[in-house]
């Protein structure tokens, strides 16, 4: 049964850092994303505020060295952004980052409120063929399930989570207002990247937010073309595909619902003939 949205809170704002990832310097990348939101939060005032990062932003895809990268349980990296939160009153959907728990690595997405709790945590559950991940990461066991914000009910995917339709409408039907998807997409696919953000939120009649990374390594390109998409499908921004850059927008909660009357598509759903 869909859930009713969020009636409390109407708006909040955004900002998205598409940023150029440098490969295999965690600490270097780390100091990058403070000097952001210290930047950001000098000129954005207003609360609540939710920044977002992108796929395996400490690390990048260097995943030939993940076995000395990748973090014990992400403890230092949740640490630091812990103390970011705090000291700015910010969310932080923080991208993923390689940890390693178990025995294994995982491509391990962090929600971080703006009081410092660590409020969820997600283990990418598709690894990416083209990219060799499988040949160096975990997949996760658990399937991604919702948040809150602020009493603002939200999901996160990874990447090539994206391609998977049926993980997305499994989060709207469990009530998401907002999905986030944090990626290092590459240019070669960068016309999948677009239509399938756009698909994903048209379909499921909310917003979508996406975080992707610019830049370079090993030969593969990165698409940059991060997005807030509005529940009607509309782009209200969208990045470069080169440049590293801040997106910020304020989102209105209200506008789903709206949507939602317009085309009823969920309650036109024939689960009887499919789930
Ligand atoms: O699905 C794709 O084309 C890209 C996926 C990807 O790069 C990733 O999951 O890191």
């Amino acid at each position: 049964m869909l859930q009713l949205f969020t009636k409390e809170l109407k708006t909040m704002h955004v900002a998205v850092f598409q940023m150029e990832v440098l490969a295999g310097k965690p600490d270097e990348n780390r100091e990058r994303v403070k000097t952001w939101v210290e930047q950001l939060c000098r000129e954005q005032l207003e609360r609540p505020l939710t920044i977002v990062l992108p796929e395996l932003w400490t690390t990048g895809y260097q995943l030939e060295d993940l076995g000395e990268l990748a973090e014990e349980e992400g403890v230092e990296t949740i640490a630091f952004l812990q103390q970011l939160a705090r000291a700015h009153r910010i969310h932080m959907v923080a991208g993923s980052i390689a940890t390693k728990k178990d025995g294994g690595i995982y491509n391990t997405a962090l929600v971080i409120d703006a009081q410092g709790k660590l409020v969820y945590t997600y283990d990418k559950v598709h690894l990416v063929p083209m990219l060799n991940e499988p040949a160096y990461m975990q997949g996760g066991s658990v399937p991604p399930a919702l948040f809150e914000l602020d009493g603002v009910k939200m999901a996160v995917l990874i990447c090539y989570d994206l391609r998977f339709p049926e993980l997305a409408r499994r989060l709207a039907l469990e009530g998401a207002e907002v999905l986030f998807i944090v990626a290092e997409w590459p240019l070669a696919r960068a016309m999948h990247w677009k239509a399938l953000q756009q698909a994903r939120a048209i379909e499921n009649q909310f917003y979508l937010l996406s975080c992707n990374s610019v830049g370079s390594h090993n030969g593969t390109d990165y698409a940059g073309t991060s997005m807030v998409i509005d529940p009607w499908g509309e782009i209200i921004v969208e990045g470069s595909s080169t440049e590293e850059e801040w997106l910020q927008c304020k989102v209105d909660f209200s506008k789903a619902a709206e949507v939602r009357d317009r085309v009823p598509v969920f309650s036109s759903r024939r689960p009887d003939l499919y789930r």
